[in-house]
């Protein structure tokens, strides 16, 4: 049996999520893939843990046994890993920790799944370079909405389909915020309380209201999909912060149902532009059926028509899953490139 060893870095909501989920998925790994795989190596901001043998989801979340002074660079000369889950914080001004993490594993010839977005929104262009180089892939499904296939779905399923036109309700935060406002008449400072309650909103979550993090979503996104960079300061962004009652009312007179939604439009030169708005749709468009923190994407192809996709709602699980899946989808090409 092949054995596949796996690293976490940041052990937060998320992170710490990763390591159980993982473990439950442990047996059917090694039924489907005959693989042994197993998380190696945590680090946190100011500790960590290397075990070859293993390290449960238990002792991940409990933190008991973890090395003060285990983490950075000191954490990478020490491991031995096949794959690295970054989960740290999301910092779109230089990166860190993320980008240092992604490099470190990316020169120790790791395949890397990214769950935070800084690095990917900061230097996007420079991680696919070096994982081209070494040869690794890169998997973002966590940082492009989580349970929602965005990447995978436009990559794979639409592969030649030439998308013209992607339209997504891709934080489930602002999502969350805008339907409790209009439906259940809430005021904004509670809706976001009660999103960063259920851990969903990021650790400032302004970050979610004015439109950040849909806007780094996108970035990513164009990225993966499209080979685009986009700056994600050259992104007009709307925030849900300015939306008020008397909006709400008008809203609900005319029929409509406000979101905050992602926009990326290809051009007929395949140039992608990137915009987040604050957009009313009526009450039967999939955008207005997602409730809570669900999300939805809308796609418009050349060759193959139009698309709607409902579901994938932010939480913790969610993302912890789709980090999964990301490792699912390593291990099924690095055991069919052993077969060949
Ligand atoms: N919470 C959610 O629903 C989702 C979060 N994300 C992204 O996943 C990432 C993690 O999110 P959460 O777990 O909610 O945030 P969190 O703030 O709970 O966890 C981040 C963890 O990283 C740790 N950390 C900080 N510096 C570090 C360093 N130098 N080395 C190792 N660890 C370090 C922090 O101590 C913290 O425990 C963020 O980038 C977020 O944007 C993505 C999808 C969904
Ligand atoms: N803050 C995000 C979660 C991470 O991407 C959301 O609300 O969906």
């Amino acid at each position: 049996m092949k054995t596949l060893r796996v690293a976490i870095t940041g052990v937060g909501n998320v992170g710490s999520r990763i390591g159980g989920a993982l473990e439950e998925r442990a047996p059917e790994f090694a039924r489907r893939f005959n693989a042994d795989v197993r998380v190696v190596g945590v680090s946190a901001s100011t500790e960590g843990l290397i075990d070859g043998s293993g390290i449960s989801g238990e002792r991940i979340a409990g933190r008991t046994d973890f090395v003060s002074g285990l983490t950075g660079q000191r954490f990478f000369d020490e491991l031995e890993a096949d794959v690295l889950i970054e989960a740290g914080p999301s910092n779109y001004v230089d990166g860190a920790p993320g980008l240092s993490h992604l490099e470190a594993a990316l020169e120790g010839s790791m395949d890397v799944i990214c769950v935070s977005k800084g690095a990917l929104v900061v230097a996007g262009d420079d991680i696919y370079r070096r994982a081209a180089e070494a040869e690794r892939q890169v998997r973002v499904s966590g940082a492009a909405a989580s349970a929602m296939p965005t990447v995978d779905f436009l990559t794979y399923d639409l592969a030649g389909a030439q998308v013209t036109r992607f339209e997504a309700l891709l934080t489930g935060t602002t999502t969350f915020v805008l339907d409790t406002m209009y439906r259940h008449g809430w005021d904004l400072d509670d809706a976001v309380a009660e999103a960063q309650e259920s851990g969903i909103a990021e650790p400032q979550p302004e970050f979610d209201v004015d439109g950040w993090d849909t806007a780094a979503k996108l970035v990513v996104i164009a990225r993966a999909v499209f080979n685009a960079g986009i700056p994600i300061e050259s992104v007009p962004r709307q925030s849900v912060k300015n939306v008020n009652e008397e909006q709400i009312d008008c809203w609900k007179q005319h029929d409509i149902v406000p979101r905050l939604v992602g926009i990326l439009e290809l051009d007929d030169s395949d140039r992608v532009t990137a915009s987040v708005q604050v957009k009313c749709y009526p009450k039967s468009h999939p955008f207005s059926l997602a409730e809570g923190s669900m999300k939805a994407v809308n796609v418009s192809t050349k060759r193959m028509g139009d698309y709607s996709l409902l579901g994938g709602a932010s939480s913790l699980d969610a993302t912890a899953a789709a980090a999964i899946k990301d490792l699912e989808h390593i291990l099924t090409c690095r055991m069919s490139s052993s077969v060949q």
